[in-house]
């Protein structure tokens, strides 16, 4: 064979693929039939060159699982190395007698047969310095001709070029496998923080939970109805985790959340260009909950267009990403909830009938609090509990005798997020107990009215944050500081509060003021 058809045949060998097994490793045979050849290394070099990354090493047509750094220890073998680095390609005639594969043949002790050796050892090299070496070796002493250098000497192009695409490739790989790892653990937090314990289970949401576990044998589509705050997105939780898809994602979708614009997009991704400002393709939820869960909360928001669309993909089982061209299949179940009157609204048009019957076939109701106020006392004590340990509190604080009391007689519009609030403004309050919260209910003729903190209307946020600082003032007298201060019934510090109040404008006691000046 000429030396230009070796070049040819070698090159394509060496270009085929990333695929090391296949690319490389076909190079490493042919190379055997043309040169005197056991091994094969390939190394990176650390770009201090204080160690060399042992990369791929190939013995007798095996490839080694031998992923070794080699840390070139003292200062003389790391000048020595750089020495070689400075040449382009140079022969070995006495492996034992040259530093650079000395340390290499010493890492291979035990793959290689026993013996001297020679090497040829090529730097890769892309033009912008060497990064690594390439070291070819044969049993015996002087094994290597001129001619031979000739040859690999042609091939440190591609070879560099091959060697990085691989080292590239198997980067990605690992990133691939790094990411899908991440996804994995933060799919399982985020079931631990969202799969909440269920209070009531045996008492008010019995009826409620025994549907449930008939539910999650099946694959149809649920509609869960409720007032605001009842429960109803953990009631899809527990669907989903007693289902066979307990494994696949529950992907969560706030319909009234997304601007009208974006809600196609978001739900069923698009293609790159397929409107101004597409600059990539984007998955959609649709897509990202396959093998698993979509939960639509709050579906009586959804856009008639996007209604459109949901019902192709309940009766299709397929979605297709705005802009695209072909339709997707996906494995998913679908379970909504809405807090909205859902028959009315097709009655006046705002909502299609043929989706709210695809929707409907198992509907839930999760009763309100106050038709299950048996369920009060053990919310309340799950919330201290729960909300005292996120809190960081010392002991969990008890509760004042007939503290539940004012709770029993209360309506509890906002039903268990209410409750929820006004256990954790409670612990704010009295942090360290005993619990009561008569005190922040405003009487009002002998009737239990509304947590003076709470309020349904949505209030801006500097509104609120000056609302509540105040109310903390009003409970340490206007204290800021020290451990009866506002600061420390807010858990931050006393200078942050302090810049906080001047920026909402909150008036500071007189002797606050004098200290600061
Ligand atoms: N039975 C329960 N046991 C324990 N926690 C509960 C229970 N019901 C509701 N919660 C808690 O109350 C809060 C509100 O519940 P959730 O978000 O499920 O209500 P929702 O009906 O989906 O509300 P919305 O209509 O506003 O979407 C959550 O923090 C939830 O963990």
């Amino acid at each position: 064979m000429n030396e230009l058809e070796f070049f040819k045949k070698a090159t394509l060998y060496i270009t085929a693929t990333p695929d090391s097994e296949l690319g490389v490793g076909h190079f490493f045979q042919f190379l055997k039939t043309c040169i005197p050849l056991e091994g094969m290394t390939i190394q990176v070099y650390d770009p201090g060159l204080l160690s060399l990354h042992l990369f791929q090493v190939r013995v007798d047509d095996k490839l080694l699982e031998l992923d070794k750094v080699i840390p070139l220890v003292d200062e003389e073998a790391r000048k020595l190395v750089q020495q070689n680095v400075g040449r382009t390609i140079f022969r070995i005639n006495k492996g034992s007698q040259e530093p650079v594969s000395r340390i290499l043949l010493k890492a291979l002790d035990g793959y290689l047969e026993q013996g001297e050796k020679s090497c040829i050892v090529a730097n890769l090299n892309l033009g912008t310095g060497a990064f690594g070496d390439c070291c070819f070796i044969a049993d015996g002493e002087n094994r290597f001709e001129e001619k031979h250098v000739r040859m690999l000497k042609m091939l440190i192009s591609p070879l560099s070029i091959a060697i990085t695409a691989q080292m590239q490739f198997m980067q990605v790989k690992r990133l691939k496998s790094a990411l899908a790892e991440e996804s994995r653990f933060f799919h399982d937090e985020l079931k631990k923080i969202t799969e909440g314990e269920i209070i009531g289970r045996d008492s008010g949401l019995k009826d409620i939970m025994d549907m449930t576990a008939q539910l999650a044998r099946v694959n149809t589509p649920v509609l869960i109805n409720g007032e605001t705050g009842v429960g109803k997105e953990l009631i899809a939780n527990a669907i989903q985790s007693a289902s066979t898809r307990h494994d696949g994602p529950f992907v969560k979708v706030n319909c009234g959340a997304i601007p009208d614009s974006l809600i196609d997009s978001e739900l069923f991704g698009h293609e790159k260009g397929a409107f101004t400002g597409a600059q990539c393709r984007k998955i959609g939820r649709f897509e990202r909950a396959s093998g698993g869960t979509i939960f639509l909360d709050e579906i009586g928001e959804l856009p008639l267009k996007a209604q459109t669309r949901l019902l192709r993909v309940l009766q299709n089982h397929e979605i297709e990403r705005v802009g695209g061209i072909k339709a997707l299949p996906v494995d998913i179940r679908v379970i909504a909830a809405t807090h909205r009157n859902l028959p009315e609204m097709v009655e006046k048009g705002e909502f299609r009938e043929d989706l709210f019957f695809r929707l409907n076939v198992f509907p839930l109701t999760v009763p309100p609090l106050r038709h299950r106020k048996k369920d009060i006392p053990a919310l309340t004590q799950y919330f201290i509990e729960k909300i005292a340990t996120r809190m960081r509190l010392p002991s969990t604080p008890k509760l004042m005798p007939a503290a539940v009391e004012p709770l029993m007689a209360y309506d509890w519009p906002g039903n268990v997020r209410e409750l929820e609030n006004l256990v954790e403004r409670a612990l704010i309050v009295f942090p360290q107990g005993p619990l009561r919260f008569d005190v922040l209910f405003a009487q009002t003729q002998g009737r239990a009215r509304a947590p003076q903190v709470l309020s349904d209307t949505v209030l801006p946020m500097d509104v609120m944050m000056r609302q509540h600082i105040q109310h903390a003032l009003r409970e340490t007298q206007g204290r800021i500081s020290g451990p009866h201060g506002a600061a420390k019934l807010l858990q931050m510090h006393p200078n942050t509060l302090r810049k906080r109040m001047d920026k909402l404008g909150i008036q500071y006691r007189l002797r606050d003021r004098k200290r600061r000046g």
